[in-house]
């Protein structure tokens, strides 16, 4: 039997690291129960890049059952940095990068984002874009509207959610994890649970929105806890109890 109890990594086999691609040089190295490629999330403080009160509480309870302090940019004050790349691993590589540096601290940064398949993946990186108000604020009833008119006249419903999770170290060393969540869209939306987009969101195999389901429920499957497993498997130990 494998000494660690992670071999359930990657739960559903869906979803790869984002960052498969890198070089396997650091493997096997140090006696470690398994390869050590990614590095290890020390016990200790975390920040968590984010300022969307929804996202915080769901990293929150993801990164809980590993005895971690964390604290929130918000909590530290810490500024929004401008999301400035077109994919959701480098958005989030930025948000933590700018969190761990600034706090000397390990950093944890969420991109997500809602994708349509008949919009070609939007609003996909701009997700959050498009809730944005002229005057400040965001009105997400305003941005599935506009989602739901812009999808109407195609057959096609299928919709998406991604999420990278992205690890930082204050000397600029970070590790990227994506996961996604496939279903459909519907309109109107429907339910006042979760966030964001939830109400417009159906997972494949289910009947409840994100919006109407029990909390535990979306935590079990979303694109969010898929990423969080990843990154699980690859940086983070459960403390011994
Ligand atoms: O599980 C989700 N359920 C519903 N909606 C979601 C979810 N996950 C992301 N979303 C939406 C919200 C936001 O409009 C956009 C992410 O934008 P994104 O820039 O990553 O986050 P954000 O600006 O709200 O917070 P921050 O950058 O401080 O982490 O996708
Ligand atoms: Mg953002």
């Amino acid at each position: 039997m494998p000494a660690d109890d992670r071999s359930g990594a990657g739960r559903g086999g869906l979803n790869r690291p984002a960052n498969a691609a890198d070089d396997r040089s650091g493997a096997g190295r140090g006696g470690l129960d398994r390869p050590a490629r990614q590095r290890q999330l020390a016990p200790g403080r975390l920040v968590l890049a984010s300022h969307n009160a929804g996202k915080l509480r769901e990293v929150a309870a993801l990164v809980a059952p590993f005895g971690m302090q964390v604290v929130s940019a918000g909590e530290l004050g810490l500024p929004e940095p401008a999301e400035t790349e077109d994919s959701f691993i480098g958005n989030a590589t930025i948000k933590a990068l700018a969190a761990a540096r600034a706090a000397g601290l390990p950093a944890l940064a969420d991109d997500s984002g809602f994708s349509v398949a008949s919009l070609g993946g939007g609003p996909g990186v701009r997700t959050a874009d498009w809730a944005e108000l002229p005057g400040g604020g965001r009105d997400y009833a305003m941005a599935m509207a506009k989602v739901a008119a812009l999808a109407e006249p195609h057959a096609d419903r299928s919709a998406w959610f991604t999420c990278a999770l992205v690890l930082a170290w204050p000397d600029g060393h970070t590790e990227g994890f994506e996961g996604k969540v496939q279903g459909s869209w519907v309109a109107p939306p429907r339910g006042e649970r979760g966030f964001g987009y939830d109400p417009m969101f159906v997972p494949e195999g289910g009947a409840e929105t994100f919006g109407e389901m029990d909390p535990a429920e979306k935590h079990r499957i979303s694109h969010r806890a898929r990423a969080f497993a990843l990154l699980e498997a690859a940086c983070l130990a459960r403390p011994a109890r």
